[in-house]
């Protein structure tokens, strides 16, 4: 029983809802991220499923991205075994043979858009207090190569390289612009554009479309897969360095005096 992740029947034949319900802003703990694995591999296995609709429960924040606390004041242990589920999630999601239609309704920064982006379409609402974009620069860290892959084979290498070192977080039109969603509607409007745009992709035969996709695919998750274990070391070498360790703490320091 999954208490971070619900998936839904959705409205439409052979399409399911999964959202994210972690509070206060979905981030992708250790334990949000097992279960978003686990639901993802019941949907893959699912033949009556050929869709999935990715949204948020409550409008406001999508994804937080990765969970700050996983990636402070831990151990070497577990940071490895943060990274290697941030890694699973990605693979499940990437290699996804269903079509996956990402429905941003809230704030959608780094792990969140990297979500979003292994998605094979995105629609975002538009409400200029929603932004979307790999900003780990902001933070003091940097993006991993499949990060930026995902991120390059989406709007290309110029924009990529330049959202990237500047940790840009784009609202709706300017994410839309920069083609890093593929469409922009109102708010109230978010749910019935996604599924529209999942019943245009469900109209082509799945086996011709699943092959498009790997073929597309493949390169980029096989740069993964062959150094999984090198990567894992590369993260776990990087979050437990002193200043790392110093920017983050700062970062989430910065977070918590927002309110106050
Ligand atoms: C050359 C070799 C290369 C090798 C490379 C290898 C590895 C690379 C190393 C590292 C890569 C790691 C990659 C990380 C990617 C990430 O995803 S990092 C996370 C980025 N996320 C953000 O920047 C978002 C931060 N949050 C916000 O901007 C806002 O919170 C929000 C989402 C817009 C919501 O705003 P709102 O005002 O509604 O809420 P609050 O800000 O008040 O937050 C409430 C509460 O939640 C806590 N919180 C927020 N975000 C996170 C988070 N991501 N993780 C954990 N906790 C979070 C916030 O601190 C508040 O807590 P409280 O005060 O205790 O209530």
């Amino acid at each position: 029983m999954s208490h971070r992740v619900l998936v839904e029947a959705g409205p439409a034949a052979g399409v399911a809802v999964l959202k994210f319900r972690n509070p206060p802003v979905n981030a992708l703990s250790l334990e949000m991220l097992m279960e978003l694995v686990i639901s993802l591999e019941k949907l893959e296995n699912d033949k009556a499923v050929r869709g999935i609709v990715i949204t948020a429960e409550n409008p406001g924040i999508f994804l937080a991205g990765l969970d700050l606390t996983e990636m402070c004041g831990r151990n070497p242990a577990h940071y490895a075994k943060y990274w290697e589920a941030v890694q699973e999630l990605w693979l499940r999601l990437y290699q996804s043979s269903k079509v996956l239609v990402a429905a941003i309704n809230g704030a959608c920064p780094a792990g969140g858009c990297l979500a979003s982006l292994t998605c094979d379409y995105r629609v975002m609402a538009d409400n200029p207090k929603y932004t979307i974009g790999l900003n780990e620069t902001q933070l003091g860290i940097i993006a991993p190569f499949w990060f930026k892959d995902t991120l390059v084979n989406t709007v290309g290498h110029r924009a990529a390289e330049q959202a990237l070192q500047l940790g840009t977080l784009f609202p709706p039109a300017k994410a839309l612009q920069v083609g890093i969603v593929d469409q922009v509607v109102p708010e109230e409007q978010l749910q019935s554009a996604a599924l529209s745009v999942m019943a245009q992709w469900l109209a082509i035969p799945d086996h011709a479309r699943q092959l498009t996709k790997t073929m597309m695919r493949k390169p980029t998750v096989d740069q993964l897969v062959k150094q999984r274990e090198a990567d894992i070391q590369s993260f776990v070498g990087l979050i437990s360095q002193d200043s790392i360790q110093r920017a983050l703490q700062t970062y989430l320091q910065k977070l918590r005096q927002k309110k106050g």
